[in-house]
This record gives structure tokens, sequence and C-alpha cells, in this order.
């Protein structure tokens, strides 16, 4: 497959009118979405599907009246789920439909050949700009002969620290594409603060314990464009994972798709909730904490009928932070769960071994 050819990109391939997925995107048996009714399903994995809700957590606009309750809410959702929404987060709604307008005009509006110029480098993790998880060349192909790729086109801007933000490096179209992801990228920063104190807070800790862990944030946003899909059933527009960093921020339109993994073995379909953000704690935070909150699993799943956009921002350590279990978790009755890791190593493991669920994180917990 050609890196130049507007191929290499998952929208260019549905558009291209095809009937059945290329092999390279079909996934193995265990980890397809089952599409049917569950209570019907008959699967060879040991998944199901739950048609349970993900939990609502109302912030009140951060008053200070309510603060004893949210946190209670909090503490509740991240034990059961490692996610939940947030409503009345101080957000305006303007700017989160910005963001879907301009991510969804970019997509949408923009002919390839402009897009690739902003095509992210292939042979670096995390580049920055646009991209799929394609086979890049045939030596590659050979290497990783049974890499399966996920059914997702992206763009990924790396937007803090600001040393690290370069608008130039982001599309300009729709015109004001840049000024919306700089504002978004700063009013992410803010609530992620906010709600990392919270729950902080939630175990007893000092408001800034698990900011002060991270450090100064490393944030990027990922806005990711899932095309309709011939063949759902065989697919997934994101494989399962866990983000690596301490809390992910995510929006998405009213197509749906999402999944998280309750209690390691029901996916539940997080129904989109106009206005309301999701919150995911990352595999940091679960370190921080020592395994007191988990990070949550999740997927992407495609449909036949429409393209779906979601807009993620994470929040992680630098590179060359370590991150450990939170001292003031740790006592005798309550040994380290974890081994401390540089998060900089965390990453290039994550990006060598792939996610797989939670393979990475798993791999740091201490016999007990
Ligand atoms: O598209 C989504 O809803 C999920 C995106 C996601 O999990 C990611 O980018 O890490
Ligand atoms: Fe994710």
């Amino acid at each position: 497959m050609e890196v130049s050819s507007g191929l290499t990109r998952v929208q260019a391939l549905a558009q291209s009118g095809l009937s059945r997925v290329p092999p390279q995107f079909i996934q193995f048996p265990e980890n397809r979405p089952i599409h049917q009714d569950p209570r019907a399903a008959t699967t060879s994995s040991s998944f199901v599907n739950s048609d349970a809700d993900i939990p609502v957590v109302n912030l009140f606009g951060f008053d200070p009246d309510q603060t004893n309750s949210v946190r209670e809410a909090i503490r509740r959702d991240c034990r059961e789920w490692g996610a939940f929404h947030v409503i009345d987060h101080g957000i305006p709604v303007s700017l989160l439909d910005d963001i879907k307008r301009v991510g969804l005009t970019f997509f949408n509006d923009c002919p390839m050949s402009e897009k690739l110029r902003y095509a992210c480098d292939p042979s670096s993790a995390a580049s920055e700009g646009y991209g799929s998880r394609m086979l890049q060349s045939s030596d590659q192909q050979q290497n990783d002969a049974v890499q399966i790729l996920d059914w997702r086109d992206y763009f990924d801007h790396h937007t803090l620290p600001l040393s690290r933000r370069n608008p130039s490096s982001w599309p300009n179209f729709p015109p004001d594409y840049r000024e919306v992801i700089t504002k978004y990228s700063d009013e992410m920063k803010i609530l992620a603060q906010k709600l990392l104190g919270l729950i902080s807070e939630s175990l007893g800790l000092r408001t800034s314990c698990i900011e002060d862990a991270v450090g100064d944030f490393y944030q990027n946003i990922t806005i990711s464009y899932y095309p309709p899909c011939p063949q759902p059933e065989l697919t997934l527009g994101l494989q399962s994972h866990s983000d690596m960093g301490a809390i992910t921020l995510l929006i998405q339109d009213d197509v749906g798709g999402l999944q998280v993994l309750k209690d390691g073995d029901k996916w539940v379909t997080v129904k989109p909730l106009s206005n309301a953000i999701l919150v995911l704690l990352a595999d940091q935070t679960e370190i921080i904490t020592n395994g007191k909150y988990r990070s949550c699993e999740h997927r992407a799943i495609t449909n036949s009928n429409r393209a779906r956009l979601s807009a993620a921002t994470f929040h992680d350590p630098a590179k060359s932070v370590k991150i450990s279990p939170a001292s003031e978790l740790l006592g005798e009755s309550s040994p380290p769960k974890y081994r401390g890791v540089v998060y900089g190593d965390y990453v290039s493991s994550w990006y060598t071994k792939g996610p797989e669920g939670k393979r990475n994180i798993d791999a740091l917990v201490l016999d007990s």
C-alpha cells in the first residue's frame, strides 16, 4: 500500500464503494463486536453487551455548596466504572459544537490532497497530524503480519505545554479551525485540573495530589472520524484499550459507537448525551491511586450508515516523570500494588506491544 495515496485513509477506502472490508481490518472472532440483541446472541467470546447506562455527574458549575455530594458521586462512579459523563461543567456549549463543526468540516469538505499536507509521520509514534493506523510498507507488512487495523482516521493535535503548541501545523480550513482548537485546549486543561482535584479529594487526598504527581500536562487533542463501514460486525473503529495518561475528556456526536467495558465482561454503549463531556480515567491515575480507581477500558464500534466523529483530549505526564502510587495511600496494611514507571517507558511499551485491552498497566501490577 502506498503511503502517499489517498487510499491509505479509511475514509477514502469507504468512499471507494467497497462492499467487503480488506482483510487487514477483520478482527479475530473474540474481539468482534456483538451486534445482535445480547439476550439472543450466542457468541464465542466471554463478553456480553449490556444496555446499562453510564452514570451522569452534575457538577453544578462547581458550586462550593454542592462539593460534598459531587465528590461522593465521583467516588462511586470512579470505583464502579472509571468513566462518567459530566454536565453543568462550565464549558460553553458553543465551544463543544465548534470543535465538532471544525473537525467535521476538515474530514468532509477538505479534498484529500489538502488533508494529506497534514499527514502525520508514520514512522514515529503519536506524531502530530492526520493519520490512520494503516500498513505503511511491504517490509512492515511482513513484520506485522497479524496487526489488525482500526476503521478510523484521525487528526492529532499537540496542544500543551505551550512549547509543543504550533497552530500552523493544524488545518486552517474552516478558517476558525486553529482558534477553536486553541480555545478548546485551554478550557479542557482547566476542567481536567478541577476534575483531578475532585478525584483526589474523593479519596481523602490533598486536592492537588494527582495533579502534582502528573506535573505539567502534556495535552493532545485527537479528533477521530469513523467512516461508515460495510461490515461492522467484523471490524472495530478503535481496538479495545485504556488511555495511557492521567485523564481523558471526550465528546462525541449523536451517532454513537463508543463502548466501555464494565466489570471486565460487559460492553456498555456510551449513549450520546448532548452537551455532556465523558470523563475516562487513564492508566497513570490507576497507578497514582494504587488501584483504588482503575482506568477504563474502551473501544469504538462501527456502523454501516453514518460516519461518526469524536474529540478526545488526553492529559498526560511529561515523558521524564516517574509515576508511582501516592505515598498518602500506602501503609503497612496497604502496600504498593504497582511498580513505579517512567512515563516515557510506559508510552514506548504501549506503542511497541500495542494496547490489547489493559496489558501494559497489568504488567506493572506487583504480586501481593
Ligand atoms: O472515538 C471514541 O469515542 C474513542 C476515542 C478513543 O478512545 C481514543 O482516541 O483514545
Ligand atoms: Fe481511548
